[in-house]
């Protein structure tokens, strides 16, 4: 690293992972909105992946961006592209990331949205200090009626079941139907500002 690199870091690395439709979206842009853009950014590690995704099939980036069926439809396909890569280099999609979010290194705060690999964590861990983990959490029943259905291939793949067994969460919220989730995003913006 050259001189003088080491304030381009972020202070802090909020590394979120959760199920299909538990809701890290909805978690990650409320948080993103209390802090401030000019403070953090959120990262979507399956932002580069979507972006070849629409690029080379002619599709649009936002739609596959967005929660709706197109995510759906490519979701498959585009696991077992990323996951060919990821194995001679489980970082690139991590660098690519970054570079696609915040070329300038120029936020304290990265809120990563969408970690699914025990892979991502190490990446992160290794390369920043101050990374927190968050699983988000919701049962069948609530994800259910966000759209979720049962795919084969998917949710019982790597990408969805890698991290079930990971320990060592820094917070584990549940983002069911019916519960406040104000409350858990008060104590995580609460805690990274005062860091
Ligand atoms: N606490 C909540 N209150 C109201 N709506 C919510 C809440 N959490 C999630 N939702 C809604 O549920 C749907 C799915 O949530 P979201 O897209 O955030 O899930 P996700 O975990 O990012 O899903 P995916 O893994 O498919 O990207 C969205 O329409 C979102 O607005």
């Amino acid at each position: 690293m050259a001189a003088g690199d080491e304030r381009r870091r972020p202070t802090t690395v909020l590394l979120f992972s959760g199920k299909r439709k538990c809701g890290k979206d909805y978690v990650t842009d409320a948080i993103h909105k209390r802090i401030g853009p000019e403070k953090c950014v959120i990262i979507r590690l399956s932002g580069p992946i979507k972006k070849y995704w629409a690029q080379t099939k002619s599709l649009q980036f936002d739609e596959l961006l967005s929660d709706g069926e197109m995510k759906e439809q490519h979701r498959k396909a585009m696991i077992d592209w990323s996951e060919n890569i990821r194995f001679n280099d489980y970082g690139y999609f991590c660098r690519m990331a970054i570079e696609m979010y915040d070329q300038n290194k120029s936020k304290e705060i990265w809120i990563v949205s969408d970690a699914r690999r025990k892979t991502d964590i190490a990446w992160f861990k290794a390369n920043y200090n101050n990374v927190k983990l968050i699983r988000i959490t919701a049962d069948e029943c609530t994800r259910k009626e966000r759209g979720w259905t049962f795919i084969q291939g998917v949710d019982d793949a790597q990408s969805e079941c890698d991290l079930d067994d990971q320990l060592g969460w820094d917070w584990i919220v549940q983002n069911n139907k019916g519960d406040n989730c104000n409350d858990f995003i008060n104590e995580i913006v609460n805690s990274t500002l005062t860091l």
